[in-house]
């Protein structure tokens, strides 16, 4: 796992490779602009374009500075250097790299106040104005700076972080900084480029390596982690010479109702993919043709009017809700098994019957996994203004109740009954359609049966549900549900 940094951490990160490299700032901030340059020349190999260069006066301008000199190096002959001299404190390297910059044959203005910025030519530009220095919202002579240089629409690179968005925290409602196309960060993606409010600051970011000391890095008290393929690879067990069905683990999904019975059909066929022994979908009598028809290998267990699961613990592992409907007989069934105190996987119409029964949410089984969307998880715990906010209400609901909640979105947030959040990395646009949710029950239900851990079960669910779409996006413009099911099976065998 990644260790994710804040922007406190990072700079302790950078004094820490400073004094023990040890590595003067001054070529550490020269090692920063390297890594950006070559990121940036493999998008931009057109040395002829016209190229500004925004600089502030923290160590943020400092790399902007010596970005600009190093693509003249690099055969970029138009380039140009604005200096945004709002402020009057300047940072010891962004003062030698201005130096530096005097000394060479680099175009230079100073901006000292906004009415100076005018005829900017350029096809590119490069957004150097503030880092992850950033200590304020964007105002005054800042916000109207910033204002005028997204009114010139090109298309902009930052670096390290868009001017005005914050790398981690609360972000405001609305946004007013840079609007990049593309950030070029050191070292470790920002907390906050996991949020869908990052999509107006920047549109994707590419992280590069500086050099900052990783086990430092790694070390850090954190409550963010990325998860990484490698992580995955370390979780997963092959199946065993001699095991048989019963090795694996018996699944029960109950799931489905008269016009959504495919989402139970969904669930379940993820599960077999995904490796369960046994599959059981307790379903309305009505589904049960269409179940036999299209998933011979999955047992029916049929639901009309039960209230309650005969004998649960012969399963290892239960689902509930894809499909579901909302009814007395569906509460009455939720709360049996709650009741029964053995954790479950609950997803869609479960979470949805949670959500009016608010008594039952205290009553949750520990190790219970709760996967809901953005708009389940507000009908459970309230509405939120921000990410960040309900990210701090996952976290700190999975720690009271001791739970999992996977909170679904393009980077699913897995929160855990620690307190940490493990950030899913795979996964797609070409992914969201109706299903994706109910195959990512029965993926983790799957691992469940399998005796993996709740914490490794969500994880795995996560990564593997992302990689099956990945892998099929590559060729799709959008990938079906059932799709994503069958290939969850050739997305693990590849891991393993
Ligand atoms: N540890 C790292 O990862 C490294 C970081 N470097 C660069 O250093 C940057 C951080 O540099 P700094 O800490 O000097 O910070 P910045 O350069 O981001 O900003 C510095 C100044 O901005 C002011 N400021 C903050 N918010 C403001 C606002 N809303 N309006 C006006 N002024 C505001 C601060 O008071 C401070 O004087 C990183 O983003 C990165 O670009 C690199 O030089 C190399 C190493």
């Amino acid at each position: 796992m990644l260790t994710l940094l804040t922007s406190a951490q990072t700079r302790l990160a950078d004094e820490f490779t400073i004094v023990n490299k040890p590595i003067a700032s001054i070529d550490l901030m020269e090692k920063a602009a390297r890594a950006f340059v070559k990121s940036f020349l493999k998008d931009e190999f057109d040395a002829s374009k016209h190229v500004a260069v925004f600089c502030g006066k923290g160590n943020n301008g400092g790399d902007g500075l010596a970005i600009a000199h190093l693509l003249l190096n690099n055969g970029y002959e138009n380039v140009k250097v604005y200096v945004i001299n709002l402020s009057e404190k300047q940072s010891p390297d962004f003062a030698i790299n201005l130096q530096r910059l005097n000394e060479s044959r680099c175009k230079k203005v100073v901006i000292d106040k906004v009415s100076d910025l005018k005829n900017v030519k350029a096809d590119l530009i490069i957004d150097a104005i503030l880092g992850s220095g950033l200590n304020k919202s964007l105002e005054g002579d800042y916000a109207a700076l910033v204002k005028q240089i997204n009114k010139l629409n090109k298309k902009v690179y930052s670096v390290d972080v868009p001017t005005g968005f914050f790398a981690e925290g609360r972000l405001p409602e609305t946004y007013n900084g840079i609007k990049a196309y593309k950030t070029i960060c050191f070292q470790r993606p920002k907390i906050n480029f996991f949020l869908p409010e990052s999509i107006l600051a920047t549109e994707k970011y590419e992280v590069v390596d500086i050099g900052l000391n990783e086990d430092f890095i790694q070390k850090q008290e954190s409550d963010f982690y990325l998860i990484e393929q490698g992580d995955i690879q370390e979780i997963l067990k092959p199946r065993k010479l001699f095991s048989h069905k019963g090795t694996y683990g018996h699944a029960l999904i109950i799931a489905g109702n008269t016009n959504t019975m495919g989402a139970a059909l969904l669930s379940s066929m993820a599960c077999l993919h995904a490796g369960a022994g046994l599959t059981t979908a307790c379903i309305p009598q009505s589904g049960l043709i269409a179940l036999n028809t299209s998933l011979p290998e999955v047992m029916a267990l049929p639901r009309d009017e039960c209230t309650r699961i005969e004998n649960p613990s012969k399963y290892q592992a239960i689902a509930i809700g894809p499909g579901l409907g909302i009814s007395f007989e569906n509460e009455q069934l939720l709360e049996s098994l709650i009741t029964n105190n053995e954790p479950l996987v609950i997803d869609a119409d479960a979470l949805n019957i949670l959500a009016e029964r608010q008594d039952l949410i205290e009553k949750l089984p520990e190790n219970s996994i709760l996967t809901p969307h953005m708009k389940e998880f507000d009908r459970l715990f309230g509405e939120h203004a921000t990410w960040w906010e309900r990210l701090q209400t996952a976290k700190e609901k999975a720690k009271e109740l001791k739970i999992v909640i996977v909170l679904k979105n393009q980077y699913t947030f897995v929160c855990s009954s620690e307190g940490k959040i493990y950030i899913n990395p795979t996964g797609n646009p070409a992914m969201a359609q109706g299903g994706m949710g109910d195959v990512l029950t029965g993926i983790i239900v799957a691992f469940l049966a399998q005796k993996y851990s709740t914490l490794n079960a969500a994880i795995l669910g996560c990564f593997i549900h992302g990689k099956a779409g990945d892998d099929l996006a590559k060729d799709k413009f959008v990938v079906t549900a059932s799709q994503v099911a069958v290939k969850s099976a050739e997305a693990i065998r590849e891991l393993i």
